[in-house]
């Protein structure tokens, strides 16, 4: 069974991550690159995380015109990564160019999975709204609407908060992945995030992958917590996957 644990590797540089990795010595794990580490390292470090045996999803939300999506997707296809997204609010012609240009440029057989933000997990239904001007409608709703058009445009699923995992399964149909972060163990601080939930909230609400930055990475003992959060979600023991 495949890990569905992402932890997102939320670190300033490769030093920081590397010496966060040595929590996990020899072990194979599903990990997040995101905007901070990627804008210091570059591609370099999804290749560094390959060749050490990890999953890699690359959480650089892409969101411009279909043209520069297609052709920067066809680039970070060459990267050899295992997930990649953008966000739903750039509509269905630049989901479906971004799919276009991640299967042109994956060679390795098996595209990665490609999903949509639909909203924030640091997104209220206030901010919604009143800021975003997204009126009209629940935080529910849109992220369903938002949902509905990652799949029109045939992409793999969409990163939602656990809350809305349900509804988007029942309604995309329950092969469409529902990512979820905004994971927090019960009483755990929630940072800057709206839409928390527990790992076993998530599991519950059928998610299909979890995420877990700041609980694991600011915890005293990042393992223990990773186990912890890894028990709850899946019921199970954690077992370790070497590489
Ligand atoms: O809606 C979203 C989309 C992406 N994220 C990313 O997930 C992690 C969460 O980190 P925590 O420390 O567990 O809060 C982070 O890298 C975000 O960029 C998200 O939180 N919400």
């Amino acid at each position: 069974m495949q890990n569905t644990v992402i932890i997102a590797l939320d670190f300033p540089d490769r030093s920081n991550t590397e010496s966060f990795l040595r929590n996990f010595h020899g072990e194979s794990l599903f990990v997040k690159v995101g905007m901070e580490l990627f804008y210091r390292e570059g591609i370099s470090i999804v290749n560094t995380l390959k060749e050490k045996g990890h999953r890699v999803f690359l959480d650089l939300k892409l969101h411009d015109i279909p043209n520069t999506v297609h052709k920067a997707m066809k680039n970070l296809a060459a990267a050899g990564v295992d997930m990649v997204n953008v966000h739903g609010a750039g509509g269905i012609s630049m989901m479906a160019a971004a799919k276009e240009g991640l299967y042109a440029g994956s060679s390795s057989g098996q595209n990665p999975l490609l999903i949509a933000v639909t909203q924030l997990t640091s997104t209220s239904e206030e901010m919604l709204n009143e800021e975003l001007l997204i009126k009209g409608c629940s935080l529910d709703q849109a992220v369903l609407h938002y949902a509905l058009n990652a799949k029109k445009a045939g992409l793999d699923g969409v990163v939602s908060s656990v809350n809305e995992s349900t509804v988007i399964k029942e309604v995309c149909g329950s092969q469409f992945i529902t990512v979820t972060p905004g994971i927090r163990l019960a009483g755990g601080k929630v940072h800057d995030q709206i839409r928390v939930a527990t790992p076993r909230d998530a599991a519950i609400a059928k998610a299909d992958y979890i995420v877990a930055g700041r609980s694991i990475t600011e915890a005293e003992d990042p393992r223990a917590a990773y186990t912890q959060i890894y028990q709850e979600w899946s019921g199970q023991q954690h077992e370790i996957t070497y590489r």
